[in-house]
């Protein structure tokens, strides 16, 4: 089956994961249905634990759901992919950006090594592997003396730009940014956000974004899902969520918010000149 494009960009149709481990049940994703509509970006939030990273998984076809079903733009992942092919087709659907990326880049290859595989596997229009390597390290803002180097030479900062260069190597319809910024300083959490919000005008790809910072959240995204010992609790437009909480427990998590002050006008790029 191919790629629907006028599909919603992800359907969590009745989904639930259960983990059983030496006789203990965890309900991890308590039957969440929602929808991410193409063109909008998404925020899912909620306290440790409650199931974001999980759904995460289940989305990317990482894991899958022990009932329900998710569809990324009109199609199945749950199943294993039949061919190279489809594997391949399917991870222009959606890529994952993690919090460390430290784990899957390989220090033994340079960065800029690492898109050229990607973009082997992926080529480019044109064709030319070596020029949209140096155009992608470009695009993220690294020099080309860092793409020469081993992930173990930069800064966190400066791996988190390779993992998104590298997710954006794939041109993915959809990335999923799991907690993407939260080890970074907030200087440099204000650079990479913004560099997120550059690249969606410039790329059209859109971000399901995994936070439990709603400062981050409210950035990013234009809709929200608030999850709460793995049920929805919420959902709606960003702003208005955030704003006038229909549910208690988004208002306390709302409220214990460590970056306050990035709800002010102004503060992100000021952070970013600062940094
Ligand atoms: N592989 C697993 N085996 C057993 N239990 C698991 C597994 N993965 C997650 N869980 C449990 O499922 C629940 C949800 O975990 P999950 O990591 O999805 O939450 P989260 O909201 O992403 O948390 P955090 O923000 O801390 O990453 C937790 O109780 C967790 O302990």
């Amino acid at each position: 089956m191919s790629a629907d494009q006028s599909a919603p960009a992800v359907v969590v149709d009745d989904v639930t994961r259960v983990f059983s481990k030496r006789g203990r049940r965890t309900v991890a994703v308590d039957a969440v249905s929602f929808t991410m509509r193409a063109g909008r970006d998404l925020g899912i939030v909620g306290e440790s634990g409650s199931g974001k990273s999980t759904l995460a998984r289940i989305i990317m076809g990482l894991d899958q759901p022990t009932s329900g079903r998710v569809l990324v733009h009109g199609e199945d992942l749950s199943s294993k992919p039949r061919s190279r092919a489809e594997r391949l087709r399917r991870a222009k659907l959606v890529q994952m950006v993690y919090q460390d990326p430290y784990g899957s880049l390989d220090p033994r290859q340079t960065v800029r090594s690492c898109l050229v595989e990607v973009l082997r596997l992926h080529p480019p229009r044109g064709g030319n592997v070596a020029a949209r390597a140096s155009e992608l390290g470009d695009l993220v803002g690294l020099t080309p003396a860092q793409l020469d180097r081993s992930p173990v030479g930069l800064s966190g900062g400066q791996r988190q730009r390779v993992a998104i260069a590298r997710a954006l190597a794939v041109e993915p319809r959809l990335i999923i940014l799991d907690e993407a910024v939260a080890a970074l300083d907030i200087s440099i959490q204000a650079q990479i956000l913004n560099l997120l919000a550059e690249l969606r005008d410039e790329l059209g790809t859109a971000y399901l974004l995994i936070s439990h910072d709603l400062a981050v959240v409210r950035q990013l995204t234009d809709d929200v899902v608030v999850l709460h010992h793995g049920r929805l609790v919420e959902q709606g437009e960003t702003g208005a969520v955030l704003d006038e909480p229909a549910e208690d427990y988004t208002r306390r998590l709302r409220d214990s918010i460590p970056s306050r002050h990035w709800r002010e006008p102004g503060m992100l790029e000021e952070l970013t000149r600062v940094g």
